[in-house]
């Protein structure tokens, strides 16, 4: 398979070595910011990886939906356009998949928080926070994964009813409040946290990434499960799509 790459960050960089390292697959062009981004930039690919920066994804999402070849987003901080995005690529016939996280082990993590959260929606002595690390260089808080945790915690338990990102000075978090706090510190790769207290106990379910080969590889192979489905189905998929195939 063809990959066209989309931002020459951390994260493409090391998508382009896991591309490098495989028979399988090569990279046809890494563009940055410098380059003119058309449809033509992406003649010849069989997906595009875009891990760039909100406002780039943004302005380079009619170019890569124009162009046919289907898109995986890993780029975060723009949730708000999420239902537009969807909507764009409806009417472009194209196909995007999208997640704030591609590791499987993130992933794993997100779906065993759920269930906790799940678990513990009607017993009232439990409450619930959510923390990410990451670092310093991040340009988004709270972290794309945090607010996908967040809102899977909500849809699974009924006594939180709105996410919390920044405390207020001078009054109490409501108990249907769920506090989502970031750390940025020094060169942490990603650590996600769901906390939950009870008079009796501290439950502490924590995902740690220990480089970003996992975001990455777990990128190209949504980009290959990606191209497969557009050939049978375009249209607009998270990794929760990819993940209930894989796990059947
Ligand atoms: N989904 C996932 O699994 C993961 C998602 N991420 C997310 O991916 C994104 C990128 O992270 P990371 O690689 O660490 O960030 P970096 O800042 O290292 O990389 C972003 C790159 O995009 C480039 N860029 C900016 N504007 C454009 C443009 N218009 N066209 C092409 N390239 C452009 C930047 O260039 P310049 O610096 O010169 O401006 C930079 O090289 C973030 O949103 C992050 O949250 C990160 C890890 C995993
Ligand atoms: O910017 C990062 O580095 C990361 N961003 C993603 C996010 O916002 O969730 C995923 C990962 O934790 C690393």
């Amino acid at each position: 398979m063809h990959y066209t790459l989309v931002g020459n960050g951390r994260m493409g960089q090391q998508v382009r070595a896991i591309i490098e390292e495989t028979e399988e697959h090569d990279v046809r062009a890494v563009l940055d910011v410098d380059a003119d981004i058309s449809p033509a930039s992406f003649e010849g690919s069989d997906v595009i990886i875009d891990f760039t920066v909100r406002d780039a994804f943004l302005a380079n999402l009619p170019a890569m939906l124009e162009s046919g070849v289907p898109v995986v987003v890993g780029t975060t901080g723009w949730d708000a356009e999420m239902d537009s995005v969807r909507a764009k690529v409806k009417d472009a016939g194209a196909s995007l998949m999208y997640s704030a996280n591609f590791s499987l082990g993130v992933n794993i993590f997100l779906r065993t928080v759920r269930e906790a959260a799940r678990m513990i929606s009607s017993f009232e002595q439990f409450d619930i926070a959510f923390s990410e690390e990451h670092h310093t260089q991040k340009a988004d808080y709270p972290s794309g994964t945090a607010l996908r945790a967040a809102e899977m915690i909500l849809e699974a338990n009924e006594r939180k009813k709105s996410i919390l990102a920044d405390l207020p000075k001078d009054s109490k978090i409501s108990p249907d409040q769920l506090q989502v706090s970031a750390i940025r510190l020094g060169s942490v790769f990603g650590k996600h946290t769901a906390h939950i207290n009870s008079e009796f106990d501290d439950i502490v379910i924590s995902h740690t990434a220990r480089n970003r080969q996992g975001f990455a590889g777990g990128a190209v192979e949504a980009g290959k499960w990606l191209a497969g489905k557009h050939s049978r189905q375009p249209g607009f998929y998270t990794m929760d799509d990819f993940l209930d195939e894989m796990l059947g």
